[in-house]
This record gives structure tokens, C-alpha cells and sequence, in this order.
């Protein structure tokens, strides 16, 4: 089985100690540091803003993939790429004007990806898929982290699996909310590559071994 790129989410991250937590993903399997930006519009929570991101940027060592769960993405997309980003995601849901969004972030030199919510069929990427680098299935409803991961996204990987193999095209897919131990290897098996683990990672005793584990799932 291929070895997943794991991204852990800072947003269940202990953020008195920001430093120590960073650092900690710095000596770890981590692949990405996944950041969560939440604007209690789109999402009915707000998550935290530029100040965060600048010092979690002053010390990760990892490529930064940022999640913007807000309305009207493309007043910020700049400021992210100059706070590190390697990735944006925005939501299909969100943005009226999706291929303007992808053509600003590729502009800025970052990787582009949307993101759909739990309700949104794969379907509605086919236009567009080709032109992505990345779709974030939401596998919970956006805006809190620690939910229970919803059954019906291994249907949505398969599904997107068929749709990027069959239009040649290259994004990769991302799952975000709920993954652990008992979902990592089914969706990496039917064609997930990048898993986003959030309270699973930082709650864990261990979260190295927790990472490693995710990474190791033969
Ligand atoms: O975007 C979100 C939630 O909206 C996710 O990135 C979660 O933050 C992942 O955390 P867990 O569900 O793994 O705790």
C-alpha cells in the first residue's frame, strides 16, 4: 500500500504552547502542518487569524497547508503565501467565482485545492478538476475539531478516485475530520493520500508513534 502524506491539524494543538507543539511536528513523520482558518461565517466558528500563522511560520519546518474555511478567500489568499503556504484550499461552497479563486492561488505560486463539505457530491469538481492540485473531502461538517468521522466518505473517495483517473488529471485527494486508526488504512487503500488528523494526533500519549502509525499502515 502507497505511504500516505499526513497532515496534522494545529487546531487541536495545545496553543499555550504553540512552540512546543510545532516542534514537536518538526521531530516527527509529519509530511504537512495543516492549518484550519475558520471565519464563524462560512463555519460557525472562528478558528484563529494572521498573528497564529505568523508564529507557527516562524517555526515549522514542514510545508504549511492552509484550510480556509471563510466567505470571499481571495481578500486573503496573498497573505498566506506570504506566511508560508505551500497549499490553499478553498470551499467549492464559498466561492461564486471557484476558477478565479484557483488562478489566484496558482498565480501566487502556491498549490490550489478546494475543499467540499459532507453534503456536496464529487460530481460537481468535474469542470474544474483538472485545473486543482488537491480536493479536501470533508469527512465532518467544517468548523470544530474532535467529530465523529462520517461513514459516507469512503463512497466520495471512490468516486473521486474514478473522476481524477479518468480526466488524466493529478490532485491529490485529501480527508479531513475524524481519521484515526480504525479509517486511515481503508481510505488509503481506496485511493486517499493525504490524511488530516487532528485531536487523534494531540491527544494522543504518543502523538510520534501516532503519526508514524498513520504513515505505516501495512
Ligand atoms: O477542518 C477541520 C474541521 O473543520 C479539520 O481539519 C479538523 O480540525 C480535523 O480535526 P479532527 O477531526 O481530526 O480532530
Amino acid at each position: 500500500m502507497k505511504t500516505p502524506i499526513v497532515a496534522p491539524s494545529i487546531l487541536a494543538a495545545d496553543f499555550a504552547n504553540l512552540q512546543r507543539e510545532i516542534e514537536m511536528l518538526n521531530a516527527s513523520q509529519a509530511d504537512w502542518i495543516h492549518l484550519d482558518i475558520m471565519d464563524g461565517l462560512f463555519v460557525p466558528n472562528i478558528s484563529f487569524g494572521m498573528p497564529v500563522c505568523k508564529a507557527i511560520r516562524k517555526y515549522a519546518k514542514k510545508p504549511l497547508d492552509f484550510h480556509l474555511m471563510i466567505e470571499k478567500p481571495e481578500r486573503y489568499a496573498k497573505e498566506f503565501k506570504d506566511l508560508g503556504a505551500s497549499v490553499i484550499s478553498v470551499h467549492l461552497e464559498a466561492c461564486p467565482h471557484l476558477h478565479r479563486n484557483i488562478q489566484q492561488i496558482k498565480s501566487l505560486g502556491c498549490k490550489a485545492g478546494v475543499a467540499i463539505n459532507p453534503h456536496t457530491a464529487v460530481s460537481l469538481l468535474e469542470p474544474i478538476i483538472q485545473e486543482i492540485d488537491l480536493v479536501c473531502l470533508m469527512s465532518v461538517n467544517p468548523g470544530f475539531g474532535g467529530q465523529m468521522f462520517i461513514e459516507s466518505t469512503f463512497e466520495k473517495v471512490k468516486a473521486l478516485r474514478n473522476l481524477i483517473d479518468s480526466k488524466n488529471a493529478h490532485a491529490l485527494i485529501e480527508i479531513d475530520g475524524g481519521v484515526n486508526s480504525a479509517n486511515a488504512r481503508e481510505l488509503v487503500q481506496i485511493g486517499a493520500d493525504v490524511l488530516v488528523a487532528g485531536s487523534f494526533v494531540f491527544n494522543a500519549i504518543n502523538p510520534h508513534q501516532i503519526i508514524e502509525d498513520l504513515k505505516r499502515l501495512d
